[in-house]
């Protein structure tokens, strides 16, 4: 059945979601702040600052006005960085209010909050009321919006405590190329993508730097290990870390080029400073402030997470790349299953 959905959010992900739900057969407005990005949609069906070179589905329309993009919407997808995501939350909630209208919220945002350390659905929990909104569904797993846009072949997660609402979305994104399964854990799904973004940086880092196949495994492999430690602390299902929403998200963002994650750490490891690194990417890099945050909630927690750690120094306090590395190597021998 064919559904009113707004996208908040029309970066990269956000705007080739709105994409493939438009050719799914549904009626979609996609909204930006940014007026010439909108014009330039509609007029053009380009939004070359995110993806050069790809034409939208004439049938897309987007707006700057958020209200006349929820009004009459049953389900909103909220495609935000995690740093704009309350902002945008209660800008929602304000419009929610006035129309009377309580949707199905998705998202697909991937970070946890600064100071907070909360994670994208406790956030639009807290900012959207429930009685302007039915459950709140996660969707994530490995996912480089430049692949969708091309139709490669794509698996994820819908991840939401209530399972009929996980198959209200699996269905809506669906297709012969985007393949959909539901999963009830919402805090392993939520954890496994906001953390595989640090393990990327790293994986960058140390191929800038040279290392080859064997350093990525070991810190795909041990990044996993901190990952499902910090999760499984916070109430998560271990099983969801072997999933798509763990290990395969972890997996295309710590070994591809599309990822921005990845192309910032190599860059670190190649010698770039940060903040060029951050202005030249120009979209966003999640996983540097996901550093931040994992880094100060895993020593709350007194969770073990040397990679993050390392990576904390390097991106924070400037720590050499080669010195973290050489204490990671350093540290006392232990059980793989510590
Ligand atoms: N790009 C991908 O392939 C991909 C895939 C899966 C998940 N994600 C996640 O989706 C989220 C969005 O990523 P993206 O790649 O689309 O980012 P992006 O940098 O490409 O675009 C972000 C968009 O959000 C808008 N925005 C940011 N703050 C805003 C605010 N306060 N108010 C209004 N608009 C605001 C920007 O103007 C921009 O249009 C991130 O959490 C990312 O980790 C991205
Ligand atoms: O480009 P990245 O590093 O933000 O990764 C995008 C997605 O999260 C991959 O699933």
């Amino acid at each position: 059945m064919a559904e009113k959905i707004a996208v908040l959010g029309a970066g990269s992900w956000g705007s080739v979601l709105a994409n493939m739900l438009t050719e799914n057969g549904h009626n979609v407005i996609l909204w930006s702040r940014n007026k010439g990005q909108v014009e330039q949609l509609n007029n053009e069906h380009l939004n070359p600052r995110y993806m050069k070179d790809f034409v939208y589905s004439a049938k897309l329309k987007a707006t700057t006005d958020m209200k006349a993009a929820v009004e009459g919407a049953n389900v909103v997808l909220i495609v935000i960085p995690t740093k704009g995501l309350r902002e945008v939350a209660k800008k929602l909630n304000t419009i929610l209010t006035e129309l009377h209208q309580k949707p199905l919220i998705i998202h697909a945002t991937k970070g946890l909050e600064q100071n907070t350390y909360k994670r994208p659905s406790e956030m639009l929990s807290e900012d959207i009321s429930p009685e302007n909104r039915q459950a709140i569904v996660v969707l994530s797993g490995p996912s480089h919006a430049e692949d969708v846009a091309i139709k490669d072949m794509t698996a994820v997660t819908a991840a939401c405590e209530d399972i009929n609402s996980a198959k209200q979305a699996q269905k809506l994104f669906s297709n012969s190329y985007f393949r959909v399964y539901t999963n009830d854990d919402v805090i392993g799904a939520e954890f496994g993508a906001a953390l595989k973004n640090i393990i990327a940086i790293g994986a960058g880092a140390i191929q800038g730097l040279g290392y080859h196949d064997n350093a990525r495994a070991a810190l795909i492999t041990r990044g996993l290990a901190e990952i499902r430690r910090l999760g499984v602390a916070f109430g998560a299902n271990p099983m969801t870390f072997i999933g798509l929403s763990g290990v395969g998200d972890l997996v295309v963002t710590a070994t591809s080029k599309n990822s921005r994650n990845w192309r910032a750490g190599y860059q670190l490891g190649q010698g770039k400073n940060l903040q060029d690194v951050i202005a030249n990417m120009g979209m966003v890099i999640e996983g540097v402030y996901t550093t931040k945050a994992a880094y100060e909630l895993s020593r709350k927690r007194q969770v073990q997470m040397p990679i993050t750690e390392a990576l904390y120094h390097v991106l924070y306090e400037g720590e050499d790349i080669k010195t973290a590395i050489s204490q990671l190597m350093d540290r006392d021998l232990t059980s793989e299953n510590e």
